[in-house]
């Protein structure tokens, strides 16, 4: 026999004994799913051939066939889509909030005059506050449940939203960013993990996913209204940052009304509630099997791993869970090293560095991106439970690995074309005059004091300097031919800030759409369900709130750092560094992440018993897991005879 068929067997052993020890379980206690009238049946490997190469016969297969039929009839309640639903308006508020702000400053910089130290306070406060908070979540979650942590961030978000509308300077602003960014650490650790422990096996992929849909949803709906209000110049970043409020109080009083997780009650031993619940979620489903291995799962680990310590000392000392922990918090960090929040808080001012001159059509334009990011994310959701975690992820990351070398190649084109610095002016007694130093237009652009003033013969650059710029008015030069209006036409002289004039302006354009193309279905939202997934239940709130904590550092190192990279490495420089992060991050999934995809959250464990990163190895093993069927009304037991046929 070869390897490959000898393995095949042996697993199929495995499922089968591991199917014997369950029904030896279920015989010691009593058969509550018979009073239904239901029967629950067999486990099978998902390879039937190798089924019935181990001698299960024809039969078996059309068995197979029915019981799966009838397992696909059986309906979802529209019960856990409302859920999800719900759920995931935590997502969207993720989303808005860190979405809408690029728009709000650029109107908030200027009525409340704040300097550079300020406008990135404002902006990075919330997503510090997001760090601290995810890493706190976890506690959280598993003293208060699921519930509970919902409530208290969609109340955060109302709070902080309700501060950042009425704010009448930039400390009352801190403080309102501070509260939305405790929302959002906490809303996005808890909801994936909610959405997956209420979702049925078949959909959980999907469900988990919806959320990083409502995520990338609300930075669409946030860049339309910053689109939307910048024409409203005094006061128009109060509607801006308190709109959010509507959809936290929808939330907030939709969850008065909803349910904890059944695996945290039984947890908890709540174990009739969970039961309840657990069969309001599964409509005309039986829920025995589910819950005895729910039940069954928490008593094993208990005994396996105990229950003295902190759970993160015993995460860490319990090898599983530890290479659980590696898988989860290394996706989160390739997630946000691959440079997704460059693309998403500086599109516009990208866009602008590529020779979008005008305000207005960069910022429309940069709503562009955010739309195409939601769209693809939306075929993330479809391809999930097709083709799987494992797949989409990889497929994902090597396109985004792509796009990124053609970002960055675009701006090295860009600046192998930029024009050339042939004036350069005296500065007037007491002005600053380090910008007359540059020699291409380039350089001066990366240079956030300075910018570029030229002429246009036809389709060329002349009499092209590089001056300070006015620090009360990016619009125009501190001094010279660009430093106002009149002399713009009197000397028929253009200014640029932050971009210069080239003819490939639409290579940026071309490669952020790329870019989000490929990332939005798989990177974007498959760290979070794959982390909603992959840990036991008693390590789960942990493993999230680390997991996601890890998230939020990584978005803060990389986007706060990215303008002073960009100066530094030049900005195909920094493109090429992203690609080079996402490049590594390719071998780390290739080496490590399993597919969970069809699992049952209890399963999923065992995937990481083994050494870590041999997933490449095992390739082949990914069509093959344990798939629970039941089939109603059926007094056939499969595994009564066939079980001992195989053996
Ligand atoms: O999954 C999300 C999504 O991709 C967002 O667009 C991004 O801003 C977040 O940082 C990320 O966690």
């Amino acid at each position: 026999m070869s390897r490959k068929a000898s393995e095949n067997v042996e697993y199929t052993l495995r499922s089968l004994s591991s199917l014997q020890g369950e029904r030896r379980r279920k015989q010691q206690e009593p058969d509550t799913a018979s009073a239904a009238g239901e029967r629950s049946l067999l486990a099978a490997a998902e390879s039937s051939s190798s089924l019935q190469s181990a001698g299960a016969g024809g039969g078996v297969g059309d068995l197979e066939r029915a019981a799966r039929q009838q397992f696909q009839q059986d309906e979802t309640p529209a019960f856990v889509y409302v859920v999800a639903v719900f759920s995931a308006l935590g997502g969207f508020l993720f989303g808005y909030d860190t979405g809408v702000v690029s728009g709000a400053m650029l109107l908030l910089k200027r009525q409340l005059s704040l300097d550079a130290l300020w406008q990135e306070l404002l902006v990075s406060s919330t997503v510090g506050a997001a760090a601290v908070s995810a890493l706190a979540g976890g506690a959280l979650n598993g003293v208060f449940g699921r519930r509970a942590a919902i409530l208290l961030a969609s109340a955060l978000f109302t709070v902080g939203s309700a501060v950042l509308a009425a704010a009448n300077g930039k400390e009352t602003l801190l403080a309102g960013r501070l509260v939305v960014g405790l929302g959002i650490g906490i809303a996005s650790m808890t909801v994936p993990v909610y959405i997956a422990e209420v979702s049925p096996p078949n959909l959980r992929g999907r469900l988990v996913t919806v959320n990083t849909l409502f995520i990338t949803g609300g930075q669409f709906f946030a860049s339309v209204v910053d689109g939307a209000f910048s024409y409203l110049q005094k006061d128009g970043w109060r509607y801006m940052l308190g709109l959010a409020a509507i959809p936290a109080v929808i939330q907030f009083f939709g969850f008065l009304f909803l349910p904890e997780s059944p695996r945290w009650l039984i947890q908890k031993g709540q174990t009739q509630k969970a039961r309840r619940i657990l069969s309001q979620m599964r409509g005309n489903q039986t829920i025995d099997e589910e819950y005895d291995s729910i039940k069954n799962n928490i008593e094993e680990e208990e005994k396996e791993v105990g229950s003295a310590g902190p759970v993160i000392c015993r995460m860490l000392s319990y090898p599983p869970t530890r290479r659980a922990l590696i898988v989860g918090c290394g996706l989160q960090m390739f997630q946000q090293l691959s440079g997704i929040n460059t693309v998403m808080y500086y599109s516009a001012t990208i866009l602008q560095m590529s020779g979008v001159e005008d305000d207005r059509l960069a910022i429309w334009l940069a709503s562009v991106t955010a739309f195409t990011n939601f769209i693809f994310t939306l075929v993330g959701v479809w391809l999930v439970e097709k083709v799987g975690r494992r797949k989409l992820t990889f497929g994902s990351l090597a396109g985004t690995t792509i796009a990124l070398i053609i970002l960055a190649l675009g701006f090295l084109l860009s600046a192998q074309v930029s024009p050339r610095i042939t004036f350069k002016p005296i500065a007037p007694s007491g002005q600053n005059a380090t910008c007359t130093r540059y020699s291409y237009c380039n350089e001066c652009m990366l240079d956030p004091d300075c910018g570029f003033c030229y002429k246009m013969n036809k389709s060329t650059v002349i009499d092209s300097s590089c001056v300070p710029v006015n620090k009360a008015s990016t619009n125009e030069a501190a001094w010279g031919r660009c430093e106002n209006e009149t002399k713009f036409k009197t000397e028929e002289v253009f200014w640029a800030y932050n971009f210069c004039p080239t003819p490939y302006s639409w290579t940026a354009l071309l490669g952020l759409i790329l870019y989000l193309v490929f990332f939005a279905p798989g990177m974007g939202p498959m760290p979070w369900t794959v982390n909603s997934e992959i840990y036991p239940l008693w390590a789960r709130s942990t493993g999230n709130a680390c997991s996601s904590g890890i998230n939020w550092i990584f978005n803060v190192l990389v986007s706060l750092t990215f303008l002073h990279t960009a100066e530094y490495l030049t900005y195909y420089g920094a493109f090429f560094l992203y690609a080079g992060f996402a490049a590594v991050g390719l071998l780390f999934i290739y080496g490590c992440l399993p597919e969970t995809k069809g699992k049952k959250l209890e399963e999923i464990e065992s995937l990481f018993d083994n050494r870590l990163c041999t997933c490449g190895a095992s390739d082949s093993d990914e069509g093959r897991y344990i798939e629970y069927i039941r089939v109603k009304g059926s007094n056939y037991h499969l595994s009564d005879n066939d079980a001992s046929d195989v053996e």
